[in-house]
């Protein structure tokens, strides 16, 4: 199905923005090994445990959600679709999935807000603090219910295609609504390599919105994450478009859940494709999914439609394995599903 809806979203989109959408960094290593990783893992199911209905709903930072599924924030939704982000919106809010805007969204959040379930806001924490601030205003006054900080991107990853294809900047018509600043000047957004600890602590006190780092691959940090105050990790390498060589998500979690142990939400993204991948997530330590391009095949292929249609269909194909694992709920899938190969 997924495969299906990826051919249908190559034929309807630009080249050039097929290939931003699907690209990685460099060598495309990390975007290969993702999904590799996922493939590797080998499920040992239980047997006669007479689990009866599952029940796949899932709260995550006070946001209660149908399955333990979220939408990656991505952005240019615009250039996928007409619709664009309102059309994300309607069909993760069909699905019961969580939405995580991107702050290179191409419409403004209060449109957005007015048609998603419950949403979070995906921020590059901008070196203009007073401009973060405003925009942090902005967005919770429009019903965002969590802030994703990431954090692993202090300057910009090497997408070769992008280079080859010559695409550097959306076509007219087109821009990142909300980088607006007080004058209505669309602003770029700048990557900050100067980016430490102490602006987690200056958001920390400047909302009450519980923050989220997303790009946390190492277990040490994950420690420093808990020591500051955060509400939830995302273990993600960015799809494979930042360091090309990082280690895969699904084999960076079990040692970043470990050294949680519990004490925040951890999810995970990169090469979350069918159920059994959802499935294997949790049982590594995952709390819950987020998936990034299969998404936007789904945007592109279909609009809001064919975003609930992804959605739906990983939410459906996640009851069934656990059916198979012996399993009710996500909550209660055990480490011990998963072999190491
Ligand atoms: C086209 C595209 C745009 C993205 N834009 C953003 C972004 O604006 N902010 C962000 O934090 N991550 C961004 N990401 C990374 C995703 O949030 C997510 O980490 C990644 O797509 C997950 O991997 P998957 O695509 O294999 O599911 C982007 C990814 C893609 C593919
Ligand atoms: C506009 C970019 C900052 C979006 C991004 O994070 C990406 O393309 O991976």
């Amino acid at each position: 199905m997924l495969a299906e809806l990826r051919a249908r979203a190559r034929d309807a989109l630009e080249p050039a923005h097929w290939d931003y959408f699907e690209g990685g960094a460099g060598d495309e290593r990390t975007l290969r090994a993702n999904e590799e990783a996922f493939a590797r893992v080998r499920l040992v199911p239980r047997v006669l445990r007479a689990t009866g209905p599952r029940d796949l709903r899932t709260t995550l930072l006070g946001t209660e959600l149908r399955a333990p599924i979220l939408v990656a924030p991505t952005a240019f939704h615009r250039l996928a679709h007409r619709d664009g982000e309102l059309a994300t919106a309607a069909g993760a809010a069909a699905a019961g999935a969580g939405y995580v805007v991107s702050m290179a969204a191409t419409t403004p959040v209060e449109a957005i807000a007015a048609v998603a379930g419950p949403w979070w806001f995906q921020l590059y924490l901008q070196p203009d603090r007073d401009f973060t601030a405003a925009l942090v205003r902005r967005v919770e006054a429009a019903g965002c219910r969590a802030l994703v900080v990431s954090v692993d991107s202090p300057v910009f990853g090497r997408r070769e295609r992008d280079h080859r294809n010559g695409f550097h900047d959306l076509p007219a018509g087109l821009c990142c609504e909300n980088l607006r600043d007080a004058a209505g000047a669309v602003r770029d957004i700048a990557m900050d390599a100067g980016l430490g600890w102490a602006a987690i602590g200056w958001l920390r006190g400047i909302t009450g919105l519980p923050i989220v780092l997303k790009g946390v691959l190492h277990p040490a940090d994950a420690e420093l994450a808990v020591e500051h105050g955060v509400s939830g990790l995302i273990v993600s390498n960015h799809g494979g478009r930042q360091l090309d060589g990082a280690v895969a998500t699904a084999d960076a979690l079990p040692a970043v859940a470990k050294a949680v142990g519990g004490r925040l939400p951890v999810l995970v993204d990169g090469g979350v494709r069918r159920g059994a991948d959802i499935l294997a997530a949790l049982a590594l330590g995952a709390d819950a999914v987020l998936v990034g391009r299969p998404v936007l095949w789904g945007l592109a292929a279909g609009g809001a439609d064919g975003v609930r249609l992804v959605l739906d269909s990983l939410a459906e194909d996640l009851d069934r394995v656990l059916a198979l694992a012996g399993v009710r709920t996500p909550a209660a899938v055990p480490p011990d599903l998963v072999v190491s190969p």
